[in-house]
Order: C-alpha cells, then structure tokens, then sequence
C-alpha cells in the first residue's frame, strides 16, 4: 500500500516504440518518484516520442507506462488531467496579454468558478514572475517571459507531473538561469520531467537522468556518476594551427577550441595510446561526458 505523498510515481516498463518499421525506442524502462528527472539525448534520439507516449498523446507499441497507478493507455484522458506537457514549440495568442490567456486556458481546462480562475491567474503570475506584465500584449514578449508564460498556462490545471522540452533553448544566460529557479521551485510540489539534448540544464536542476543512445537508455543515475564513469582522461592541450588540429581529431575526441594569440587550445578526450604532445589533465566536465559517452 503506497502512503500518501509517494503518490506521485511513474512508472515506465519495458517501453518500445515503432513507427511502421522504424524503431525508434527499444525495452525503456525507468520509475521516478519526485524532484526533477532529466531525459538526456542527442536530437531525434527519442526524446519527444518518449514525452508523448508519458503524457498519454501516443501510445507505446509494447510495453506499459503508469503513472499515479493510472494506465496511459486504459486511463489516458485521467493521466491527461494529470499532466502538463510544455513542447518545445507552443503557441500563445500574441494579441491577448497574460491575463486573458491564462483566463482562456482557465475555462477551457473547467478549472473552476470565475473566482477559482482568477485565483489561480494570481498564483501562476506570481510564480513565474509575470506579474508586472500580465496586461502587456503577450506579442511584445521576449523568448524568456513567453517561455515562462508557455509554464504558466501548464500550471494553470495545477497538474501533477510536468513535463519540459528544452525549456532553455533561445534564451540569454539571464532566463536560462530564471526558468531553472522556476522549474526547482515548481518540483517542490511537483514531479518534472525535463528532456534536453544540453547537459547543463540537467546539471542545473536534475537529481537524476536517463541518457538515450541507440533507442535504449545508455545510463541512469546523477550527473557525478556519470561523470565517474569516465574511463580516460580529459586533457588540455595547444596547436599551432589548423593542420595540427585536424591530425589531433582524427584521432582524439576534440570537445572544444579556442583560438588565442599563441595558438590554439583544444580541450580533448584522450585514447588508449599515451600521446608524444605536451598536455594538462583537467577534471571531466558534464560536455565531455556527453561527448564521451555519445
Ligand atoms: N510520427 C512519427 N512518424 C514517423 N517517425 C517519427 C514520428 N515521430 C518521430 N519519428 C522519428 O523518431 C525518431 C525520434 O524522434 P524524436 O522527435 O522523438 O527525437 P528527439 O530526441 O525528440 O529529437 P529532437 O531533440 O531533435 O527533438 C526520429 O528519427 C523521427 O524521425
């Protein structure tokens, strides 16, 4: 018997997904209880098909996904009261302000009485902090307040579980950092689901992710686990040109260069082989793990 306040779990057993012949994800298996979960991949790795068949829009070709004891596929349309599902691309009414919007979704989710509505409104403008802009047309947005309104109409029906796609992509450092305040305060209360081709959004705010490579999951536990899974050094290194350059990463895994006065720094996985180059090990980051692992 589950207690109260574990209620919120889900449960994804031995997922595939095909479309016609092409598969796309293979025996996914997973469970999370709160917080934060991140689905790392690289793009059209799965993630958005894995998103959807968890908010009951599509359905697995075998295996089951459950969340609050709820079938996605028998209970859809209470598993779909249940989540929020932010995609990447959402539209909003430009000519309306936040207001009215958040109104619209109101009513048309039946959250309530005009009272319960407005009540609502209020809390959600106060969350994402559009309050002192909740009567300016939403069309003279920036990308940051538009995706922190995209979160509040999904906050509207005060869903259990939500779910992000990207939430950070397009915006400058300020609302990257802004969206990942909201996204923690949010899993508070609330289970989130985030899905991100970046690594730092989920070592910002993920407990625990899952790593989707070859239609299966890759690896699954914290981001410093997976960092001390890295079986070969990190190195920094420098090269006079492009030539140089170009032999390294034909064969070394090259993470990043910088071109500088003296030359250029390449930051570099190493192999098996010990190299006949000067180099510096450096601590693995989150991007060399992406790199490393991908
Ligand atoms: N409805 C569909 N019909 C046929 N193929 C599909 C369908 N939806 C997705 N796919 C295929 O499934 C694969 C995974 O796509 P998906 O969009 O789930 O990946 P993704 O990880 O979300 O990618 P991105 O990060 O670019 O959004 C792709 O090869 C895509 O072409």
């Amino acid at each position: 018997m589950r207690q109260e306040g574990t209620m919120k779990q889900l449960e994804i057993s031995n997922v595939s997904k095909s479309f016609r012949k092409n598969e796309v994800l293979k025996n996914i298996s997973f469970s999370v209880d709160t917080g934060t979960f991140g689905i790392l991949g690289n793009h059209g790795s799965g993630k958005t098909t894995l998103m959807n068949m968890i908010s009951a829009l599509t359905k697995p070709s075998t295996g089951m996904i459950r969340f609050n004891d709820l079938d996605t596929v028998e209970d859809a349309i209470k598993v779909k009261e249940l989540v929020g599902y932010l995609p990447q691309d959402f539209s909003l009414y430009d000519e309306l302000n936040a207001y009215e919007m958040l109104g619209y979704i109101g009513k048309l989710n039946r959250i309530g009485t005009r009272k319960g509505i407005e009540e609502r409104i209020e809390h959600v403008l106060e969350l994402t902090t559009l309050r002192g802009a909740a009567y300016r047309k939403i069309g003279a947005y920036s990308p940051g307040m538009r995706r922190r309104l995209g979160i509040a109409t999904v906050l509207m029906k005060d869903p259990q579980m939500i779910i992000v796609d990207e939430p950070t992509a397009g915006l400058d450092p300020l609302e990257q950092v802004r969206i990942r305040t909201l996204l923690t305060t949010i899993a508070e209360h609330k289970l989130i689901l985030l899905s991100t081709h970046r690594v730092d959004d989920i070592a910002a705010v993920c407990e625990q992710f899952i790593f989707i490579k070859n239609k299966t999951i890759d690896f699954q536990g914290t981001p410093a686990e997976w960092l001390s899974g890295i079986q070969n050094p990190v190195i920094e290194t420098k090269v006079e040109g492009t030539h140089q350059l170009n032999i390294l990463a034909r064969e070394f895994k090259v993470i990043s260069m910088k071109q500088m006065q003296e030359g250029i720094h390449v930051r570099l996985i190493l192999g098996n082989r010990t190299p006949d180059f000067q180099y510096t090990i450096v601590e693995p980051d989150l991007e060399d793990a992406l790199l490393y692992y991908s």
